[in-house]
């Protein structure tokens, strides 16, 4: 007799950032973790974790929706129905629901770190096994002052703790921004790889304006100039420079890199587990950006542990992240629910070993950061 889910509880997890993180959409002081408990019928439980930045800010769903969702209809659906098959699980939530691809994400990993428990295997092993074991992890600098992300990076590339960086940038005029950036990269010296994350915040006129710029400071990476709607103006820009651009926003699963690479565009992408809907599902996705010629880079939506875990397990198994990743969503944070946080170390971070996820919940940190009301 196989087992089945017995109970699933999603609890509202909120811990304050480190220093304010400072994003064209919003500024975070917090971030709030949807983490989800999962039990079977034997005792054993599967954690996942579904986060965004700032509410409603960033996308459609919150970390209220993504409870609500998981406690209104997919909990009911999923109570009873055996454990193990994943995919006939994953099958009747796609026929009964739409959208709501965190939500999703955070139960593909709780079914996923269940199995792992059960067949005692790593998740990177049910997805294929684990090409590495440790990955590089980039710092995202957004405190907002130059002065003060300077001594931030200085001080993470001595410690080896992080040698390439992502800047946030797009709610200054762009000319700011671009002399924001370029003193950054001027300071921080050759050796190091320096993005910008504009999240959405440029139009196309403004986006070549400041592109042209940021390229001859010697900037490596553009991610997501443009509205996520406008694949077209992605790929024109995308044409007309060296600057190669992440798309992030513009593509959440398997479909829109199909998209978008059919529509003309060469770059590269963020793979997300919280866009595409869970760890598989991004993997999909990355199979489409292979074909196409897009190079892959591991992305967060600023995970606690779980997440970040989950994620380490699917980019694992993919033999080449051009761009590395950005694991970091962890070190953001003041504190963690974790009883043995991830080790960062040497740039990057190792991928937990264990069964399962290889994350064990902190049951006196978890009551001290759940949401009481
Ligand atoms: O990429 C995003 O838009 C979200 C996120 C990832 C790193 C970070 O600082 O914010
Ligand atoms: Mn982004």
């Amino acid at each position: 007799m196989s087992a089945t889910i017995q109970s699933i509880e999603a609890i509202l997890v909120d811990i304050p950032t480190i220093r304010p993180h400072k994003l064209s959409m919003t500024t975070m002081g917090v971030q709030t973790m949807v983490i989800v408990r999962m039990k079977d019928s034997e005792g054993l439980e599967g954690l996942g974790e579904a986060t965004t930045i700032g509410g409603l800010a960033y996308g459609p769903e919150s970390p209220e929706s993504v409870k609500l969702t998981i406690d209104t209809y997919f909990t009911p659906q999923l109570v009873g129905q055996r454990a193990d098959n994943i995919n006939t699980l994953k099958v009747m939530l796609n026929r009964s629901t739409r959208g709501n691809n965190l939500a999703r994400s955070a139960i593909e990993t709780a079914l996923l770190d269940l199995q792992g428990k059960r067949l005692n295997r790593p998740v990177s092993d049910l997805l294929g096994g684990a090409v590495h074991q440790h990955l590089p992890v980039l710092w995202t600098l957004a405190s907002g002052d130059t002065a003060k992300d300077i001594e931030e990076a200085l001080g993470l590339i001595e410690t080896r703790r992080h040698c390439d960086f992502k800047l946030k940038i797009g709610s200054r005029p762009v000319l700011d921004d671009v002399r924001h950036v370029a003193a950054i990269k001027a300071a921080v010296g050759d050796s190091a790889s320096v993005r910008v994350d504009v999240n959405q915040a440029w139009d196309e006129a403004s986006a070549a304006k400041g592109m042209a710029e940021l390229q001859a400071a010697g900037i490596d990476l553009v991610e997501q100039p443009t509205p996520m709607k406008d694949h077209a103006a992605l790929v024109r820009l995308a044409a007309k420079f060296h600057l190669p651009i992440l798309a992030d926003e513009a593509v959440a699963d398997a479909r829109d890199m199909y998209n978008l690479a059919a529509a003309g565009f060469s770059g590269a992408v963020a793979m997300k587990i919280a866009k595409a809907g869970g760890p598989a599902r991004a993997l999909e996705q990355a199979v489409v950006a292979q074909a196409a010629g897009v190079g892959l880079y591991g992305g967060t939506l600023l995970e606690g542990t779980i997440g970040t875990a989950a994620s380490l397990h699917a980019w694992s198994t993919l033999e080449t992240l051009h761009w590395g990743t950005e694991m970091f969503g962890p070190l953001l944070m003041k504190d963690d629910i974790v009883v043995k946080p991830l080790n960062f170390h040497d740039n990057g971070v190792d991928l937990p070993v264990g069964p399962g996820l290889g994350v064990e919940i902190d049951e006196d940190k978890l009551a001290r950061y759940r949401r009481k009301a």
